[in-house]
């Protein structure tokens, strides 16, 4: 397997580091959801704008946001994080206000940035609700900023920087180690009740399933094009960092462990990451195992394909099996993961005081700046911020 260089910090060009930088405004930059049951199909067209997702997905998605109200979590989750990171900044006595904008729903980025525009800012860090690194979790986000500035036309008046993906800085993987440390004591304490003290348990990091070419092409690229992490960046990086939440629970020692996937969309034919998440619960259970802790590796809060594709479908498929099952918490506003994020912006800061950048897997600290082609767009180019490769938000006078 090959690893990245990460080159001594020496500028933007050729090593993925940018220089740290004086900002004058954070922007939290989601996906965005449905708040009333009028919002549920709008939200989904703009969610599968282009991408040829069938009307009968989009209609089995409908009935998850439906059972819900028609409000998704996300949107308050992300209101009380940005508070969150309100409170940690002053906390520190940081003076940078924090905007957000959404991919898919109100406020969306494009209104987010002519707001932060027309309030004075002209130089913004984007913290995404994403920590890896695929076209859906990165690059796409790096286009809605991107895009975002076009169609302001703001571009070259409205700097645009991101924080590196996180996936394996200690403030994102530290709450995994905290929910897996209870969840396995849960689990083990269950079974106990039942009888079944030394029956095996499992640990199943569960992530978004994304199509296998998306997978191939996530991450930087080697000379010859091909991905520079084995199976690509985004599975590298949910394997590295399974590993450094294991690594930090003596419980889990000898427990064993799998990553699977979960919330597949697009046609059948199309090849996705596997296993999904409750067939492998049905492999389990006919091996013997009797408990399993569930852990949302790929998400960031317990939005909808938390609450409704693990909570429901996966702990129903659980039941089914007679599987003694817990989900482990999502970050969220942990304290240690709001820390991280401000951590994360701190680092990129002219008056930085975190000299050194924490990384918990051999793959990181991960690129300021993304690597030309990371994660490319399969549909075509589209301009986007923080790449080596990218012609918008930059400083005017790096305009190409
Ligand atoms: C990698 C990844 C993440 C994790 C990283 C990140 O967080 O960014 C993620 C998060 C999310 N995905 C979400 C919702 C949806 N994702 C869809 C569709 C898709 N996701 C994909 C990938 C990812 N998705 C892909 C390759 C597709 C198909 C193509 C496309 O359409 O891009 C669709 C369309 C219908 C469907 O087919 O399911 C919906 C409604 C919500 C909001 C939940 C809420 O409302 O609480 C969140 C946080
Ligand atoms: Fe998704």
């Amino acid at each position: 397997m090959t690893t990245p260089t990460f080159h001594p910090l020496d500028g933007v060009s050729d090593n993925g580091r940018m220089e740290p930088k004086k900002y004058d405004a954070i922007v939290l930059a989601s996906f965005g959801g449905p708040e009333g049951q009028d919002d549920v199909i709008p939200f989904l067209r703009n969610v599968t704008r282009g991408r040829g997702i069938p009307d009968e997905r989009l209609e089995e998605v409908s009935h998850h946001y439906r059972a819900f109200g028609g409000i998704s979590p996300i949107n308050q989750q992300n209101r009380e994080l940005r508070a969150a990171m309100e409170a940690e900044l002053a906390r520190r006595g940081i003076d940078l206000p924090v905007l957000w904008g959404n991919r898919n729903w109100a406020p969306f980025i494009a209104d987010t940035l002519k707001d932060a525009y027309d309030a004075g800012h002209r130089r913004i860090l984007a913290v995404t609700t994403s920590a890896y690194s695929c076209y859906s979790s990165c690059r796409q986000y790096r286009e809605d900023l991107g895009m975002a500035l076009v169609e302001t036309g703001l571009d070259g008046r409205l700097e645009v920087d991101k924080v590196r993906q996180y996936f394996d800085h200690p403030g994102f993987v530290e709450p995994f180690v905290e929910g897996v440390t209870k969840g396995l004591k849960s689990v083990r304490e269950r079974l106990a009740a039942d009888g079944e003290s030394n029956a095996p348990v499992h640990i199943m990091f569960a992530t978004h399933s994304i199509p296998t070419a998306d997978a191939e092409a996530a991450g930087p690229r080697n000379e010859d094009g091909g991905p520079a992490l084995e199976d690509g960046a985004y599975v590298a990086q949910h394997l590295a960092t399974a590993q450094a939440v294991l690594d930090r629970v003596p419980e889990a020692a000898d427990a064993q462990w799998s990553l699977v996937y979960q919330s597949r969309s697009g046609a059948p034919h199309i090849p996705w990451l596997e296993p999904d998440i409750n067939d492998a619960l049905a492999d389990l259970a006919a091996t013997g195992v009797k408990g399993v802790v569930i852990v949302p590796l790929g998400f960031v809060s317990d939005h909808m394909e938390v609450v409704w594709d693990l909570d429901t479908e996966a702990m129903e498929t659980c039941a089914e099996l007679g599987l003694v099952a817990e989900r482990v918490p999502t970050p969220g506003t942990h304290a240690k993961f709001v820390a991280g994020l401000i951590d994360l912006v701190s680092e990129r800061t002219a008056d930085n005081t975190i000299i050194e950048r924490p990384s918990t897997t051999d793959l990181g600290p991960w690129y300021d700046v993304c690597r030309p082609n990371c994660c490319a767009n399969r549909r075509g180019e589209k301009p986007t911020i923080a790449g080596a490769d990218s012609t918008v938000g930059l400083p005017e006078t790096e305009q190409a």
